[in-house]
């Protein structure tokens, strides 16, 4: 079942059009991965899945974004609850400067809950979803900066779960890691996928095939081809899939 509906999707930066004509679904639990060469759009496209656009000067949006339904660009809508039912992890880990406890709660403190056993539960849930508790579990108070990258992009991602989303966003979430540390942060994807609907930008390829169910490649602003990732990879439909994804351009 989709989860999220695309309906002729432009986006415009001034007079740039960076997104053209974006039409498809994602379905609902399931990892969908967007490739193509640098500048292509992928994580205008990303952004444009919760609003974060929003925050950059002179972006227009025209067509229909659904989410559950709903088209995220009424007017009705309250942003703030759609960041946070769809939430992100950036390329860089982000934490706050604060301690790794501090770090989870943020997002649950700002939606008014004080309650410190509840606190407690939701930390430690998150902290468990993302891979990282029995890392953490005895330094909670400890600042989020002394941890490795890796484990501040687990970090975020518990931070992220925290306030419960539906749909998880990720722009290049292991492209400033390690090997060791990128091979957990896939498994850890790959966990989630039960529960979440995860959509990921990523400038490897390797990365795409191992953990997307599907695959969507962008290139110059439009969606070339949509499709299984088993069939992008292995049988693309379109000739500028095949020469991408066989690395001659890009
Ligand atoms: N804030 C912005 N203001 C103006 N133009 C922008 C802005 N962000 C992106 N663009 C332009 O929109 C186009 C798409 O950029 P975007 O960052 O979405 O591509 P991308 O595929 O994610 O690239 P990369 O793989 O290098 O991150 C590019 O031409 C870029 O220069």
């Amino acid at each position: 079942m989709s989860i999220i509906q695309m309906k002729n999707v432009d986006l415009y930066y001034d007079k740039h059009h960076a997104l053209k004509n974006i039409s498809g679904e994602i379905k609902e639990r399931s990892i969908t991965a967007l490739i193509g060469p640098s500048g292509c759009g992928k994580s205008t496209f990303l952004r444009s899945l919760n609003r974060m656009n929003d925050m950059i000067q002179g972006v227009r949006i025209e067509g229909e974004i659904l989410v559950a339904d709903q088209n995220i660009y009424h007017a009705d809508v309250n942003v703030e609850n759609l960041r946070k039912n769809i939430g992100m992890v950036f390329q860089q880990p982000n934490p706050f400067p604060k301690s790794i406890y501090d770090n989870v709660a943020f997002g649950m403190r700002i939606h008014g809950m004080r309650d410190r056993k509840e606190l407690d539960e939701v930390v430690e849930q998150s902290l468990k979803a993302a891979a990282l508790w029995d890392e953490v579990k005895d330094i909670l108070k400890k600042p989020a900066y002394g941890l490795s990258g890796g484990q501040q992009q687990r970090l975020c991602i518990a931070r992220a779960l925290a306030v419960h989303p539906q749909i998880l966003l990720m722009d290049e979430p292991t492209s400033a890691l390690d090997p060791i540390s990128t091979a957990k942060i896939e498994e850890l994807i790959g966990e989630l996928r039960k529960q979440y609907t995860i959509v990921i930008v990523t400038h490897n390829m390797q990365q795409a095939a191992r953990i997307s169910d599907d695959t969507a490649f962008f290139l110059q602003g439009e969606i070339i081809e949509f499709d299984t990732t088993e069939k992008i990879f292995h049988a693309p439909s379109d000739q500028r899939t095949e020469d991408y994804i066989a690395g001659r351009f890009g």
